[in-house]
């Protein structure tokens, strides 16, 4: 039976992730807060350093050891999983509930270890299966990623880019986890594979009642698999929409720049790109993070914004919608 389409299965409130560095503290995740439901597929877009990959390895307690300030609330299912303790995460919830794929994951293969022994080793450590059986299952994940079964006898070097990657995909499926997260997993791979993965992502959520969070630059790919997307701008959301609405009106002006710097195959003028860079996560500025670089910046924006909510499931950081509910387009609508 299919879920419940409003069953909650994660909700994050006011997360924080800062790093101590010798240079002071990067604010790397800042308040972040989103709720995602069973079966739903999360896209966060961002440029390079806004805090995505930070905030994967906090909803994974994938943790450096220069964690300065590592706070908020996470439940799954109902659970608060920041009163557990690291050991008790590990053992309960780190690939049992929640998985990972992280950035360049095919690389991450351990080179003298068969590939399927790989991908069974969850099974025999978390949930004590035997190896016999643990392999069984390993085959059936090799399978639901299209990867042939007798592939489990094979090294990692013994496979391509993309059947690596569908392997590592394999492991963080095996378990059955309500949710995976995916940091860039496409990105090393050339345009074919991309699109076989993610159709293999796509069918994998038909299938099962797993929930994504999928971390890209990659726009055009990720409208594909996408029910919600997050936006993220120096180490927050400043918005949160569901997938249609947010691929063809986007209502903060970083999304709208974003979208807009997406080249399209008849588009008459020429992409767009966002000037500037984003800020320092060293000592953010105190109004919005996006104000040096938005075209309509205004005077409230020296201030911090609240989240507005402009519709159900909407949320933007952005002053301009302090009265406003329809997106404000601030640049030439792609023709
Ligand atoms: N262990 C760490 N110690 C200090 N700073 C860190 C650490 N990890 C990440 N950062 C900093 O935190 C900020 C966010 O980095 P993060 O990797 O989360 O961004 P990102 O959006 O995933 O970038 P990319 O798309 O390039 O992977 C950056 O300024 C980065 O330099």
């Amino acid at each position: 039976m299919r879920p419940d389409q409003n069953d909650t299965l994660l909700r994050v409130d006011n997360l924080q992730l800062h790093f101590r560095t010798s240079r002071g503290v990067v604010q790397a995740v800042d308040g972040v807060s989103f709720e995602l439901r069973r079966n739903e597929a999360m896209v966060i877009l961002g440029e390079s350093g806004c805090g995505k990959t930070s905030l994967a390895r906090a909803l994974l307690r994938l943790l450096p050891r220069n964690v300065e300030r590592f706070s908020g609330s996470i439940t799954l299912n109902g659970q608060e999983l920041m009163g557990l303790s690291d050991e008790e995460f590990r053992q309960q919830v780190r690939w049992l509930k929640i998985s990972f794929v992280p950035q360049a994951a095919m690389n991450a293969l351990n080179p003298v270890l068969k590939v399927g022994d790989q991908v069974a080793e969850p099974l025999m450590e978390h949930l004590r299966l035997g190896r016999q059986e643990a392999l069984r299952r390993a085959a059936e994940a090799f399978t639901s990623v299209g990867v042939p079964a007798d592939f489990l006898h094979r090294y990692a070097f013994e496979l391509s880019g993309g059947m690596r990657q569908r392997v590592a995909i394999a492991m963080a499926l095996v378990t059955n986890p309500d949710l995976i997260v995916l940091d860039e997993p496409t990105s090393a791979l050339d345009v074919l594979t991309q699109a076989n993965i993610m159709n293999v992502l796509k069918r994998i959520k038909q299938e099962y009642t797993t929930s994504y969070i999928l971390i890209t630059h990659d726009i055009g790919t990720s409208s594909e698999l996408a029910d919600r997307v997050a936006t993220m701008y120096a180490g927050q959301i400043v918005e949160l929409n569901d997938a249609a609405h947010f691929f063809s009106r986007p209502y903060h002006p970083y999304a709208q720049g974003l979208m807009a710097s997406v080249p399209r195959l008849r588009q008459k003028q020429d992409p767009v790109f966002i000037p500037g860079q984003p800020p320092s996560l060293l000592q953010p500025p105190a109004g919005c993070r996006f104000a040096a670089r938005c075209p309509a910046r205004f005077e409230p924006c020296d201030q911090e914004p609240p989240l507005y909510e402009p519709g159900a499931r909407q949320q933007v950081k952005c002053w301009l919608y302090a009265e406003e509910r329809q997106p404000v387009p601030l640049y030439a609508t792609p023709t």
